[in-house]
């Protein structure tokens, strides 16, 4: 059986968003604690695709995914927004001023920020993921130990939901991407990720915008991470959509000293989708 690699353990957010893949039984999903590894194990035929968050509409990219990415000689090979809403759990009969230790991955905590600092007295612990914490406050059975995750997870480990939708910002999605080897699994999507760097010479990214804007691209996301070994020199990742030239690349080499297509996907326009656009304007693909 083909095997999906996933991040984070049963309940995580990773995991809903591997159950929605439609070709991948849940009994074929296998955990691994790290973007990282997640990653690797595709890259190693451990699994023949993975599921990790790549950025969060609340606290933004998840860069250790695109440096792992960019390791890996993995691509991309689709994409999916979970709508993210936290819930405050514990064990059953436990009150909310009985709790002083809560467990969540450091998104999930960073994404509360404000319901956290509300509660003075808790500390806030970083664990290995959503789905890990609830577990863990299942498995301690200590009382004063709560756990930021969703729903599903309260009712997996049978732990009580003591506050719903505790996240900071009331539009807070998560971007999934499904990792594949090489060449993706789909390659006439209407987006692509590109990984490009650019010469050091005034308007290089300009010119770069601008292949973009002529082929009629929407940028949906840019992303800049260091290059080891250049210190203060930085490889582009973008996003475009739209109907894509054949010969992008090309297009693009004649202005980017490197550039490589990271897979070519079908953007995700299924659950949530509408609320996200309607937070930044239609798409004119
Ligand atoms: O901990 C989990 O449940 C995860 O799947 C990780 C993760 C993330 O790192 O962004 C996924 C979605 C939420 O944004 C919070 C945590």
């Amino acid at each position: 059986m083909e095997k999906l690699a996933c991040f984070g353990g049963p309940g995580s957010y990773s995991h809903l968003a591997a159950l929605q893949q439609d070709d991948i039984s849940s009994a074929a999903i296998v955990f691994y604690d790290t973007f990282a590894a997640v990653i690797e194990a595709v890259a190693r035929k451990e699994a023949c695709a993975g599921m990790v968050p790549v950025e969060n509409s609340s606290t933004g990219s998840i860069t250790a995914v695109y440096d792992a990415l960019q390791e890996s000689g993995c691509r991309i090979g689709g994409e999916i927004y979970i709508p993210i809403h936290h819930c405050l759990l514990a064990l059953p009969g436990v009150e909310m001023d009985e709790l002083q230790s809560i467990y969540s991955h450091a998104q999930g905590l960073a994404q509360c920020g404000k319901f956290m600092r509300a509660h003075p007295r808790w500390q806030g612990i970083a664990y290995g993921s959503t789905g890990r914490s609830a577990a863990k406050v299942r498995r301690d059975g200590i009382r004063s130990q709560g756990a930021i995750g969703n729903r599903q997870a309260a009712i997996r480990y049978g732990l009580r939901i003591l506050a719903t939708d505790i996240q900071d910002n009331t539009t807070n999605y998560t971007r999934f991407l499904r990792i594949c080897r090489p060449p993706s699994d789909l390659r006439d999507g209407n987006k692509m990720t590109l990984v490009l760097t650019a010469p050091h010479v005034p308007g290089s990214l300009y010119h770069i915008l601008e292949v973009f804007y002529a082929a009629g691209l929407n940028l949906t996301h840019l992303e800049s991470r260091p290059i080891y070994g250049r210190p203060f020199e930085y490889r582009f990742y973008a996003d475009v959509v739209g109907r894509m030239p054949s010969d992008i690349v090309k297009r693009l080499e004649k202005t980017c000293e490197y550039v490589q297509s990271l897979g070519q996907y079908e953007e995700n326009t299924g659950g949530e989708i509408h609320a996200i656009r309607s937070h930044r304007g239609n798409v004119g693909t």
